[in-house]
């Protein structure tokens, strides 16, 4: 029997790891009627049981109060976001089987190299794993192509003391499967993603999307802990900006060699950049709190790619390098 387009709407949506950009997706989707279960832990889930989620978005503020679970109660969810650290995913990523069935879309809202890049890739190195994000390979065994939805984040948001998310500017998702197809479960999630005020879009080719953003986030992270500059910062001040070009231009040059053109060029990138506001970047909000840097992920994945092609990156690796330092040191 045909299902009508609503019936196809996600029904069970759960978000794994509240804090800035989970708590972004969780407020802006229940805002818009839907029921959101999530999955936290610690400090945060006694905030979320005691006072609920406020999220602040321009000139409004959601209050909202999601449904708070474990995996192995909340059951078997159509979509599921997980939106923690990277470096978190190897021990929750298999915490949360139990929400994930054949059908169920995980949606991995974090930053760099995905643990499934080489998932339907088709290039020489299709269905290799990456230590640095999925030590021994278990989270590529883990769950098959056809349960994963490439996610690029351009959502900036920063949570507060007090657990309120601040989201700045218009939040967007790119969405894209694995292997390029467009089908309707992505279609219906970018829909429902879209209503709820996350400007969304679905890619076709999600590799060259992550490029654009792996390229910003290597050039901007760990610079942005290196000088404590803020993104306009990072962009205006010309010393800095000439640092963010060499890293991206090691970037562009290193995603060429795995066969890939970014979905934007150098210098709209650059432009990108500097529309930016005086936000800090999710690293260097780390780096202030004390908490362990994203930089397997966003750096030493990236670092691996080139060692197997033998490219050197010496303008990232010298950043990164003192970025390293300066959090060995806190
Ligand atoms: N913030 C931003 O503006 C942007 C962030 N991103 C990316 O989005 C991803 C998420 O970042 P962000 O939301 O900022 O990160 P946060 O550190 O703000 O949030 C991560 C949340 O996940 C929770 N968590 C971690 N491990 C577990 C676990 N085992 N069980 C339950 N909860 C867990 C953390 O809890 P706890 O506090 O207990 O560790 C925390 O609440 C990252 O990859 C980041 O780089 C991308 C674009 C912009
Ligand atoms: C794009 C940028 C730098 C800001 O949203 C980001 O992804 C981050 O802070 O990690």
């Amino acid at each position: 029997m045909e299902r009508s387009v609503t019936s196809r709407r996600p029904r069970r949506i759960c978000v794994a790891g509240v804090g800035a950009i989970g708590g972004a997706i969780t407020g802006l989707l229940m805002e818009a009627g839907h029921a959101v279960h999530v999955v936290a832990r610690g400090a945060r889930r006694a905030q979320l049981a005691a006072t609920g989620l406020a999220v602040r978005s321009g000139t409004r503020t959601i209050h909202a109060r999601p449904l708070l679970g474990e995996p192995a109660d909340l059951g078997v969810q159509d979509v599921l976001f997980v939106a923690v650290k990277a470096q978190a995913l190897p021990e929750f990523l298999p915490r949360l089987m139990p929400m994930i069935g054949p059908g169920t879309i995980v949606v991995p809202a974090v930053n760099g190299l995905p643990w499934w890049y080489f998932q339907k890739e088709g290039g020489r190195f299709d269905g290799s794993s990456v230590e640095t994000v999925d030590p021994g390979g278990v989270l590529m065994r883990l769950l098959p192509a056809g349960n994963i939805a490439g996610c690029v984040v351009y959502i900036t948001a920063q949570m507060q003391a007090d657990g309120a998310v601040d989201i700045i500017g218009a939040p967007r998702l790119i969405l894209g499967r694995p292997d390029g197809q467009r089908d309707l479960v992505i279609a219906d999630l970018a829909a429902t993603l879209s209503d709820a005020g996350i400007g969304t879009s679905i890619s076709t080719a999600i590799r060259a999307d992550l490029w654009t953003k792996m390229a910003l986030n290597l050039a901007t992270n760990p610079l942005s802990v290196m000088s404590g500059a803020t993104l306009h910062a990072l962009f205006h001040r010309p010393d800095l900006l000439e640092s963010v070009r060499a890293v991206l231009r090691e970037a562009e040059a290193l995603a060429g060699l795995y066969g890939v053109r970014p979905s934007m060029s150098l210098d709209a990138m650059v432009e990108r950049g500097r529309a930016a506001g005086p936000f800090e970047t999710s690293m260097l909000q780390d780096f202030r709190r004390g908490a362990p840097l994203e930089l397997g992920a966003i750096a030493d994945a990236l670092f691996a790619l080139a060692d197997r092609m033998g490219f050197a990156m010496p303008a990232a690796r010298a950043i990164v390098g003192q970025a390293r330092g300066l959090a060995t040191a806190r």
